[in-house]
């Protein structure tokens, strides 16, 4: 029977963030020493940490929160292509996997996992990408990079891109151990009544016969 695979950036104090941004920490405050029972851990974050989902607010003053967005958007089939021959998720770049159709999709992008380092340079999605995938019946989009545009982008084209075809944003997931093919995926965020974005936990299962 296929195992579910896991993949998402372990969290932990190394962890990558952006520059100028709050890091993730874990640390256990109360121990069981001082509390007789139990260890308590406290977490903080920024939400752009890890693999996480992006919600509409954290790019548009109006716009939805996490807990406002479709739950069955993070849950169902998903197809994996490996961009990684390319330098930009455009049009073209995605012509080139001869795909009919997709609800969710992920891409492998040059960028290898290093969840510790915070890159430079990323594949971003181009407007143009954005209104293919929208052709093809995408709904969500995941990528192996911390954003869908350049890191130093303030316009952040290709995230308005996907906001205005309706597709929903997944970053820093981890692709490099899984092959391309068609998966079962489950990415679902916290339930964040006011956040622009989430950390999530996202695994993939083979569809059989895929
Ligand atoms: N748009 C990025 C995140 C981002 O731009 C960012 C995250 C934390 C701190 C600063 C950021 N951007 C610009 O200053 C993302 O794709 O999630
Ligand atoms: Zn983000
Ligand atoms: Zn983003």
């Amino acid at each position: 029977m296929a195992e579910w695979i896991d993949i998402s950036q372990p969290l932990n104090n190394q962890l990558a963030h952006w520059p100028g941004d709050q890091s993730f920490h874990y640390h256990t405050p109360l121990t069981k020493d001082m509390t007789g029972s139990v260890n308590i851990g406290r977490i903080t974050t920024s939400t752009h940490v890890g693999t996480h989902v992006d919600a509409p607010f954290h790019f548009l003053e109006n716009g939805k929160r996490i807990l406002d967005l479709e739950i069955d958007r993070y849950i169902g089939p998903c197809t994996l292509i490996d961009l990684s021959a390319f330098d930009e998720i455009n049009q073209r770049a995605l012509e080139s996997k001869n795909i009919d159709a997709a609800e969710r999709l992920l891409i492998r992008t040059s960028l290898p996992n290093r969840p510790e380092r915070f890159p430079k340079d990323v594949s971003p999605i181009t407007p143009d990408g954005a209104a293919y995938m929208k052709s093809l019946g995408v709904q969500l989009v995941g990528v192996d990079t911390p954003s869908m545009d350049p890191i130093t982008s303030k316009e952040l084209a290709g995230h308005h891109a996907l906001y205005q075809h309706d597709i929903y944003i997944l970053e820093n997931v981890m692709l490099d151990h899984v092959a391309e093919g068609d998966y079962e995926l489950i990415a679902l965020p916290l339930p964040l009544e006011e956040a622009d974005g989430s950390l999530v936990r996202a695994v993939i299962k083979p569809i059989k016969g895929s």
